[in-house]
């Protein structure tokens, strides 16, 4: 597929988050992503509440509580949420089957936790996210810290190669007040099994690898809207 040009990607992000909120009911707790595309929907849905849709919604980070409250949307606190009706999140690749890398922004594990929950839970992208095998983009794992060395080892006995994530030269630090490893596995011909292999290591609280946790994918190419469930 011919690489996107950045208005081009908006356009195709606009149009995916847009088709995406429609499946939004009155009365639904909705889990809110984080990220461009996330955002996007976020701000849709902030004009339809002005314009009287009564919802409430859970935030999958800091940030993108600020931004609901911003847009006047209630939010609940996510870990007083035993049920999600519909979230809209995005993510970095995604293939047919329905199997994602997230975690690009960092929010991975409360994304999880928040598909987790949902009933219906929709990722919306542009054309490029989509992919044969995952793997291109590194697999982000969120780790404790103190477990830092200790899992950056496993991630090698794994096959991969992990570098720690930096932001402004500093560490990055996750909502969650942890460090994120990005880990590069190559492509990979078995997700479920590396999510549950990365997943078993102590220290690690996660892996971007989301499997089994995705109603839909909304994907927008050029002017067309391909759904993928
Ligand atoms: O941690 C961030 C999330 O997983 C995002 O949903 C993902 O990185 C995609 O972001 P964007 O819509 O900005 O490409």
């Amino acid at each position: 597929m011919a690489a996107l040009d950045k208005t081009e990607q908006h356009a195709e992000k606009l149009a995916a988050a847009l088709a995406a909120v429609k499946y939004v009911k009155d009365g639904d707790v909705v889990g809110l992503g984080t990220g461009s595309t996330a955002t996007l929907a976020i701000e849709e849905l902030g004009k339809r509440v002005k314009e009287g849709l009564n919802i409430t919604a859970a935030a999958s980070s800091i940030r993108t509580e600020k931004l609901a409250k911003f847009y006047g949307i209630k939010v609940l606190d996510l870990g007083l949420l035993s049920s999600i009706d519909i979230s809209i999140d995005g993510a970095d690749e995604f293939t047919e089957s329905l199997d994602l890398i997230k975690g690009g922004g960092g929010a991975l594990f409360r994304e999880k936790i928040m598909a987790t929950l949902s009933k219906n839970s929709i990722i919306v992208t542009d054309s490029s996210k989509k992919v044969k095998k995952l793997g291109a983009f590194t697999v982000p794992v969120e780790v404790i810290p103190l477990a830092y060395r200790y899992v950056f080892d496993q991630i090698i006995q794994l096959g991969g190669k992990g570098v720690l994530r930096k932001a402004d030269d500093q560490t990055f630090i996750t909502d969650n007040g942890n460090y994120i490893i990005d880990a590069d596995f190559g492509l990979i011909d078995n997700p479920a099994q590396l999510n549950s292999s990365l997943n078993q290591i102590n220290g690690v609280l996660t892996s971007g690898l989301f499997i089994g946790l995705t109603s839909k994918v909304i994907m927008s190419v050029g002017k067309e809207l391909i759904v993928f469930e």
